[in-house]
């Protein structure tokens, strides 16, 4: 649906987004995930028609995004959910946006109350929280029910609740057969919603996989009320512990089941064991130190 190819962004000799290729299917979500200045809003941007490319072509169904008769109807974006005239009401603006895509009036009453500002609808964007607006701009890209979704930070300005209402939104979008890439810096904000992760840093993609390929688990993290017990079952199981301030014990390269097994033949109960992820710093220390 998407086709990202050799897409390269120069700002005077500063290239800020190098050669960058990938394909997006639909049914997937993928996040788009880099640290701050990584390139993420420029790609995106340069797919939307935002900003010129210095080199390469971003097509959405084969077509330029400026070539779709109605780019509007097919890609929904949240590129600056800030650039909303504060003095409109939320309706008024979707109603201006409705007009412009060719969307009746009656889906407006429609998106507020699936953004759940249904309530807030009559009231001045400019006496909006950041999560209002997020929403509100969200709202503005599901207008027309596009097939393809593409959000720069949705999760900017909303609380726990909130990412959580987005996650359904976007999974659902996908289980529909819509194609949705949205951008974070933070990894624990996406890595719950996405299928696949497009990691982004200095302006190339570093890597390109699935959450559990790319972040896969890196040890087992447990508990019980006597440690020393467990700790003392699991070395002379061949494994190596190290103990946490705590109280945890981490057993790097183990799978959960393995420490579990080791605990049930040693009949010590557990309170806690779970796999240990390597988090997205690691990731990008491992990525461009290993480059
Ligand atoms: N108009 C511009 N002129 C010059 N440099 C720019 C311009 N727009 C962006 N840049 C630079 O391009 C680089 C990539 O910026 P971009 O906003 O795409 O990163 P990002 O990954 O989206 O980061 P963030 O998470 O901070 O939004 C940054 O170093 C930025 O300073």
């Amino acid at each position: 649906m998407i086709t990202v190819s050799g897409l390269t962004k120069r700002y005077g000799d500063r290239t800020v987004v190098d050669d960058v290729s990938f394909a997006l299917e639909p049914g997937t979500v993928t996040g788009f995930l880099g640290p701050n200045g990584a390139g993420k809003t420029t790609t995106m941007r340069m797919m939307t028609g935002l900003v010129p490319v210095s080199s390469g072509t971003a097509t959405v169904g084969g077509r330029r995004y400026g070539d779709l008769p109605n780019p509007g109807a097919v890609v929904g974006t949240l590129l600056d959910a800030s650039a909303v005239h504060p003095g409109r009401t939320g309706r008024m603006h979707l109603q201006l946006l409705a007009s412009v895509i060719g969307v009746p009036d009656s889906r407006v009453d429609e998106v507020l109350s699936v953004v759940g500002l249904a309530d807030a609808a009559r009231r001045r964007v400019g006496g909006y929280s950041l999560g209002m607006r997020q929403r509100l701009g969200i709202a503005g890209a599901l207008l027309a029910d596009p097939p393809v979704l593409v959000f720069d930070e949705p999760a900017n300005g909303l609380d726990p609740e909130g990412i959580r209402w987005m996650r359904d939104l976007l999974r659902g979008h996908a289980a529909r057969g819509g194609t949705v890439l949205l951008s974070s810096h933070l990894l624990g904000e996406v890595e719950h919603t996405v299928d696949r992760l497009l990691v982004i840093g200095g302006g190339r993609i570093v890597a390109d996989g699935s959450v559990a390929s790319l972040l896969g688990a890196e040890g087992t993290s447990v508990r019980a009320d006597d440690a020393a017990a467990l700790a003392r079952a699991l070395e002379a199981a061949g494994f190596h512990v190290q103990h946490e301030a705590d109280g945890a014990l981490v057993v790097p390269g183990a799978e959960p089941p393995a420490v579990g097994a080791v605990a049930a033949s040693a009949g010590i109960a557990l309170s806690d064991l779970r796999p240990v992820q390597r988090g997205l710093e690691d990731l990008f220390f491992q990525l461009t130190t290993a480059s």
